[in-house]
């Protein structure tokens, strides 16, 4: 079992899991200014919590796109677990086909949960992520990642629509019962979530023209869970794509040292 986390811009993925079973999967927020301790403590609770002990786990594996808290969480598991811990980046084989101008400029998000969908689903494959940002990858039938589309997030362009606005209070992302809205709530509503539905839907189908041929379309990110359903094109909900991507990659990179000899 390892310990598997995903430091994004609004909320950090903790996870144990091993190719048999996810032990589990909980959110802490992203907070820049905690310790390598305050996190430590953090994560140990949330294991005790689920009932593992830190030697149960052989290694952890961290992605993260927050740079600032790279080193912290990779200090706090370090503290916490006896095993290896690597963070996703140079020097760590992911086995990604990489196909834009610098591909260590992609957020290493996008690239676990390629891994992960590559593995699991037929290709070419677009790819949604909602989280602070929402973005949309682009997977050949060859298998390689050609690009993405980066697009703000929901929850922050609502957030930011009421922060800017007198009369549009902050709301809660929920799939909107009309698409003509009766009252203010409902009217944001229908523009966030059945908005973001439409954005989707267009954006597939010139991605697929872009590609030349129609493709599996998976999301993950909690927002998508209100989003998707209001999509006309099928879209596959899979919220288990991170920790899968990060298993796999941890898994590639310990048997190649274990074939070096080097552990
Ligand atoms: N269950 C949920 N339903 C709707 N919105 C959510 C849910 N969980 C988190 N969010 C919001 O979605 C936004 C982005 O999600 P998150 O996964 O935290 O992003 P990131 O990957 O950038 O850290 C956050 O602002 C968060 O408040
Ligand atoms: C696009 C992102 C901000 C998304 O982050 P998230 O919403 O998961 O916090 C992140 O993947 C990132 O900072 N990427 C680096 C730039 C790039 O991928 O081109
Ligand atoms: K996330």
């Amino acid at each position: 079992m390892i310990l598997a986390i995903d430091i994004g811009n609004s909320s950090i993925a903790v996870g144990c899991v091993d190719t048999e079973n996810i032990y589990f999967l909980e959110q802490l927020s992203t907070n820049l200014s905690k310790t390598e301790l305050e996190y430590a403590i953090t994560l140990k609770n949330a294991m005790e919590l689920h009932q593992i002990s830190p030697e149960a786990v052989t290694g952890g594996i961290i992605s993260s796109v927050v740079p600032q808290l790279s080193d912290t969480m990779r200090r706090a598991v370090k503290r916490l677990i006896p095993g290896e811990v690597r963070l996703v980046g140079p020097g760590l084989k992911t086995g990604l086909n990489i196909a834009i101008d610098n591909p260590a400029q992609l957020g290493s998000d996008m690239v676990v949960n390629a891994v992960a969908a590559i593995r699991q689903y037929p290709l070419p494959i677009i790819m949604i992520d909602m989280g602070t940002a929402t973005t949309i990858s682009a997977i050949d039938k060859q298998g390689r990642y050609v690009g993405n589309v980066i697009v703000p997030g929901v929850r922050g362009a609502l957030d930011h629509l009421a922060y800017c606005t007198s009369q549009l209070p902050k709301i809660s992302l929920e799939t909107p019962r009309h698409l003509i809205g009766k009252n203010t709530t409902e009217c944001m509503q229908s523009g966030a979530v059945a908005g973001t539905a439409a954005l989707l839907d267009g954006m597939i189908q010139r991605i697929e023209e872009e590609l030349g041929e129609t493709a599996t379309v998976i999301a993950t990110g909690a927002p998508a869970q209100a989003v998707i359903p209001l999509c006309e094109r099928p879209v596959l909900y899979d919220d288990g794509l991170m920790l899968k991507g990060l298993l796999c990659i941890y898994e590639k990179n310990i048997r190649q040292n274990k074939r070096r000899g080097k552990q």
